[in-house]
């Protein structure tokens, strides 16, 4: 069937050349959500010369992931994620068809399955024993965001590869090296939307940056590969418990006959690039905006910290079973990723013509969900940029929302977040821990309704200004 291409949805108007670049600004999600309030929830806009479709309700996310999930299962391609991501042969960027069936299998059934994620649970207790210690240490105010950013990577490292970077030798070239491929894939890239702009990415370093990045992280991992093949050899086979996601994956090699795509070293580079993509600072950002929005609201975080005591007790730190009952701390995990979800903007693109909402989109078209501005629509939720953990409290709202589109912080459809498992049981016993083991105000006495909540810009969304806060033992 054929669509005229005359039916377009609206538009903003737009200046020549530049197209609606300019008003973007540094915070795309929030200025496509105050667009999409005067022209409407399928909007089309014009980055520079590339045409992009951006959804904003969850009515046409549903139609998007679930009426034509298949037509829109692939991601829209760029320069700095194809170099540091193995040219599309990680789960993230691969397209859609047999490979990335085959390797998402992998990341799903082996790598992030929940049998995987539990048997890593001492790794996260032993790390976060560690901050707690950090903190009980320090007699004055801390940056509670570089403690964070610092106990994600560390968890990542140990379970992708047994062993941490962020201390002994080498610490500061490997804390530049992880945050820089991280700042990397969130660097806004003019020459993808300006085509002749493209020589302004040799002029600032832009591309030498990133082959730079490439090669150095690729270097790490094939000195990783080369220890555990060796150590492997000497040791032999490891206890499930005991293998990171790095022995999984060469114990997959041998399993990788039964398909026809062969999983070579590279592949599995890519995979474990994707971990790192896709893993370390979202959960990050997610715990800051957690820790944020509770020490902005008081009565929120009374009501989470005497859940946590009264359930973990004398005890000193949580158990995952004390989890399970914590049903106010999961509440306001959810509240915080429909605030402010670490990837706010999710890009796909089109396989083919299609219709949505009645327009027609051509195929090989960029379409982007607006996450934040679909959990905080005013007509799906009650007063949506207020934090209110307790609409979260009954059970199944979650779940019920996930289907309806309202709420999708990971994404949905067949290429949706598979690391939900993992990211939960990072946060919920992190948050757990801090909670339950200090009190939280901010230095000098201000308010906590006075803490700021701006943006960084880039792939996910952090707080810009550091979390500085002061912990009190309980
Ligand atoms: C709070 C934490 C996290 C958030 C908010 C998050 C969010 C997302 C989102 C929005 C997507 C795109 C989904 C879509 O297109 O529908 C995605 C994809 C992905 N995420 Fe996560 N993620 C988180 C944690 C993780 C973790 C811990 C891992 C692995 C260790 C991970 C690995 C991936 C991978 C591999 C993909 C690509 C899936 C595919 O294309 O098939 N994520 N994530």
């Amino acid at each position: 069937k054929r669509y005229t291409s005359a039916l377009l949805p609206p538009s903003p108007p737009r200046l020549p050349v530049i197209g609606n670049l300019h008003q973007l600004g540094e915070h795309a999600h929030q200025s496509l959500r105050s667009l999409a309030l005067t022209h409407g929830p399928l909007m089309l806009i014009h980055l520079g010369s590339v045409p992009a479709y951006v959804v904003s309700s969850a009515e046409i996310a549903r139609e998007m992931l679930k009426t034509h999930d298949i037509i829109f299962s692939n991601r829209s391609d760029s320069y700095i994620f194809r170099r540091l991501l193995y040219d599309g042969k990680d789960i993230l960027l691969a397209p859609y068809g047999e490979y990335w069936r085959h390797i998402r299998a992998i990341g799903v059934l082996q790598l992030l399955s929940s049998r995987r994620v539990q048997s890593y649970q001492a790794v996260r207790e032993e790390e976060i024993a560690l901050m707690i210690e950090n903190i009980k240490g320090s007699d004055s105010s801390i940056d509670l965001s570089k403690m964070l950013g610092t106990l994600t990577n560390d968890i990542l490292c140990r379970i992708a590869f047994g062993k941490k970077y962020s201390q002994g030798e080498g610490e500061e070239k490997f804390k530049k090296l992880f945050d820089e491929f991280g700042e990397l894939l969130g660097v806004f890239n003019i020459g993808e939307y300006i085509p002749w702009l493209k020589w302004l990415n040799h002029l600032n370093g832009l591309n030498a940056r990133v082959d730079r990045n490439f090669l150095e992280f690729d270097k790490l991992l094939d000195q990783i590969f080369d220890d555990h093949i060796a150590t492997r050899s000497e040791e032999g086979p490891k206890e499930h418990d005991q293998m990171d996601l790095l022995d999984v994956l060469l114990d997959n090699q041998h399993d990788a006959g039964i398909t026809d795509v062969t999983i070579a070293r590279t592949n599995m580079k890519a995979i474990l690039a994707d971990m790192f993509a896709g893993g370390s600072d979202t959960t990050y950002a997610a715990l800051e905006w957690a820790m944020t929005e509770l020490v902005k609201h008081p009565t929120a975080m009374t009501k989470v910290q005497k859940q946590i005591r009264q359930i973990v007790g004398e005890r000193r730190s949580v158990t995952k079973e004390d989890l399970q009952k914590m049903d106010y701390l999961k509440a306001v995990i959810k509240e915080t990723l429909r605030m402010h979800p670490p990837i706010p903007l999710m890009p796909r693109i089109s396989s083919q013509q299609v219709k949505l909402h009645g327009f027609n989109i051509p195929a090989h078209t960029r379409v982007f969900i607006n996450i934040t501005a679909i959990g905080r629509d005013a007509e799906r939720w009650d007063e949506p940029d207020e934090f209110r953990p307790e609409r979260f409290l009954d059970a199944g709202a979650c779940d019920s929302r996930a289907q309806e589109f309202d709420f999708m912080p990971f994404g949905g459809g067949r290429r949706g977040c598979p690391g939900v498992t993992f990211a939960t049981a990072v946060m919920e016993l992190v948050l757990a821990n801090l909670l339950h083991c200090f009190d939280w105000s901010l230095p000098d006495g201000a308010r906590g309704e006075e803490l700021d909540v701006e943006e960084t810009s880039g792939l996910s969304v952090h707080k810009k200004n550091p979390l500085i806060l002061v912990a009190y033992c309980y």
